[in-house]
């Protein structure tokens, strides 16, 4: 949208003429709002005192002069945590345990583990995604050679598989003894029968000694055409397992968030502001967690600001995400306070009644520009949390100065989800709730919305709904959508990484411009009988 510096020739018959450059836009035209308005328009200069959200507000294209693909959109999350994606994954009971913590940090964002698990539980979910190994399962279920053949059948049932490591202690870490499949089971019909009476023993196996890589144990694989392959320490104990079904999906995952120095994945947790938070965090540190949220609706409290600053005091390497906040006002004691990040958005998640029930919040567009502007000047980044509904919304989240989104109900009904697939009217869902709903707090938040010292009056205030969303497939697709989908956009827009676009944004060169309800419905569908609507 910048102009450059050449002017228009006239030539001797009064036609005008372009020379090599472009051409410039006069001011008039510039200021006329023929080209949009600047975000310091929209918010700022605001006469008529209105807050907007993503759906108000459209972006003006700019000039694309970069392909697709050279569009950059790494980030940072705190001060001292880079992603290569700028997505991070809801602290909540049907958003983030550690299947979707390892999904989200292996395609370049991050999961934050919620916190409705008693603290040593939590501590765990942290543990499984640092030991993640891609392509490794490190906590296999394993049988010792005691076990019975009804132990495999019912291990088979519940989990799906049947290729279980054998080791004398029946547990990981054992020493290896065999190994049992589905085959070694089919004709036995007395389910009593001991496992060592029918495994393939330990010198009938092929292993793979620990440090293997995955290209060299998928090698193995193939050559032993088995459906499993033991990996084994020096003592001939057992480490991981690799499994034939998992090697489509074991491509390599360039982006990843991880630890330079451990090379683990990174991954959140969050914790409230209660004294006894404050063990809860010494255990996920402990754990290994890289970052924690701070989870309240509204930040700006007592008992927040002297958690954060426990925390800096107490783990000065841990990163800490405080929130979440809406003004300046808020955010300028907890960034006072030591915060690395802030988290923005009040009420306006799509399970969130806190609008409705408090009376207090924010549209979100309007929040994270003032909050983001703000928090720049002290290097703090912003994470724009919740009512993301398309990848439209993460464009503009970005636009208007935020460096990470936080998305619940997007990332919900995913197989990565915590909780199974049902069906209701023949449609595929999976629950989500607000984790301030009577469901989600009857599982463990329960104090945070009790009257204090939970007296005989107690009175349970809900701040969120329950409900359900479709399924959505799997994260290894709907991420690469998700990331396409906002590079697009940034393309269309002009601006080739975030850095360029905060550049543009604050010095007013982005463009954007309020829909009116009718713009909004026209750019939608519309018009149409009916129509299907596939994402990918
Ligand atoms: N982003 C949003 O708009 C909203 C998010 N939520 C989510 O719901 C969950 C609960 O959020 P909140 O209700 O804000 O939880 P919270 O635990 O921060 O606050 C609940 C109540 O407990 C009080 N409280 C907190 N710490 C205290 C202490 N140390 N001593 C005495 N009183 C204390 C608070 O003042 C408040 O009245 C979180 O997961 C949050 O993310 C809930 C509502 C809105
Ligand atoms: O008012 C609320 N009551 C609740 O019970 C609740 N639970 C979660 N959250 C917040 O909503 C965000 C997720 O929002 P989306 O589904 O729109 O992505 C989350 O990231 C939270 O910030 C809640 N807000
Ligand atoms: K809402």
């Amino acid at each position: 949208m910048a102009p450059s510096k050449n002017k228009r020739q006239k030539t001797e018959n009064g036609n005008s003429k372009d020379s090599d450059e472009l051409w410039e836009l006069d001011e008039e035209t510039l200021n006329s709002g023929a080209v949009g308005f600047t975000a310091s328009q929209i918010f700022i200069k605001n006469p008529s005192c209105v807050a907007y959200t993503y759906d108000d507000i459209i972006m003006m294209p700019g000039h694309i002069n970069f392909g697709l693909n050279d569009v950059d959109i790494s980030t940072k999350l705190t001060k001292n945590i880079s992603l290569k994606v700028p997505f991070v994954s809801s602290p909540m009971d049907t958003v983030t345990e550690h299947k979707m913590a390892i999904s989200m940090a292996l395609q370049g964002g991050i999961g934050i583990i919620h916190s409705n698990f008693t603290a040593e539980d939590q501590a765990d979910q942290v543990r499984k995604v640092k030991r993640f190994e891609n392509g490794f399962i490190t906590d296999p279920i394993c049988l010792c050679p005691n076990s019975t053949v009804a132990d495999v059948i019912k291990i088979k049932e519940e989990h799906g598989y049947s290729g279980i490591p054998i080791t004398d202690t029946g547990k990981m870490g054992g020493k290896l003894m065999g190994l049992v499949s589905s085959r070694d089971i089919t004709f036995i019909t007395d389910t009593s029968m001991q496992i060592k009476e029918i495994m393939t023993p330990r010198e009938k196996l092929s292993v793979a000694k620990k440090g293997v890589d995955l290209h060299d144990a998928n090698e193995i694989l193939k050559e032993t055409k088995k459906g499993k392959l033991p990996v084994v320490n020096e003592n001939d104990e057992l480490v991981s397992l690799i499994a034939r079904t998992d090697l489509l999906k074991n491509s390599e995952f360039a982006q990843s968030s991880k630890d330079p120095v451990t090379k683990q994945l990174l991954v959140g947790a969050a914790i409230g502001t209660r004294p006894e938070d404050r063990d809860r965090a010494a255990k996920l540190v402990e754990a290994g967690v890289d970052v924690i949220v701070v989870d309240s609706s509204q930040g700006d409290s007592v008992y927040q600001l002297e958690i954060v600053k426990h925390l800096k005091e107490t783990h000065p390497k841990l990163q800490v995400i405080a929130g979440n906040v809406v003004t300046p006002s808020q955010a300028i004691h907890l960034i006072q306070a030591g915060a690395d990040g802030l988290r923005v958005g009040m009420g306006i998640g799509s399970i969130c009644t806190t609008q409705e029930v408090c009376a207090v919040g924010r549209a979100q567009a309007s929040a994270v520009f003032h909050v983001a502007k703000f928090a720049r000047k002290y290097g703090v980044p912003i994470l724009a949390d919740g009512g993301i509904k398309s990848t439209g919304h993460i464009t503009k989240a970005l636009s208007l100065g935020a460096s990470c989104v936080m998305m619940g109900s997007m990332l919900a009904g995913t197989d990565e989800a915590p909780g199974e697939y049902f069906y209701q009217d023949g449609v595929r869902l999976k629950r989500y709730r607000g984790m301030g709903s009577i469901e989600a707090m009857s599982k463990g938040s329960e104090k945070r919305y009790v009257w204090e010292n939970n007296s005989a009056h107690s009175i349970k205030v809900a701040q969120g709904v329950s409900g359900a969303v479709q399924d959505k497939g799997t994260l290894l697709r709907y991420i690469p959508y998700l990331v396409q989908g906002v590079r697009h956009g940034m393309q269309d827009a002009g601006v080739k990484s975030l850095d360029e676009t905060w550049e543009k944004l604050y010095s007013d060169k982005l463009r954007f411009e309020i829909r009116s309800p009718a713009a909004q419905k026209e750019g939608g569908v519309h018009g149409l009988h009916s129509y299907q609507k596939r994402l990918f």
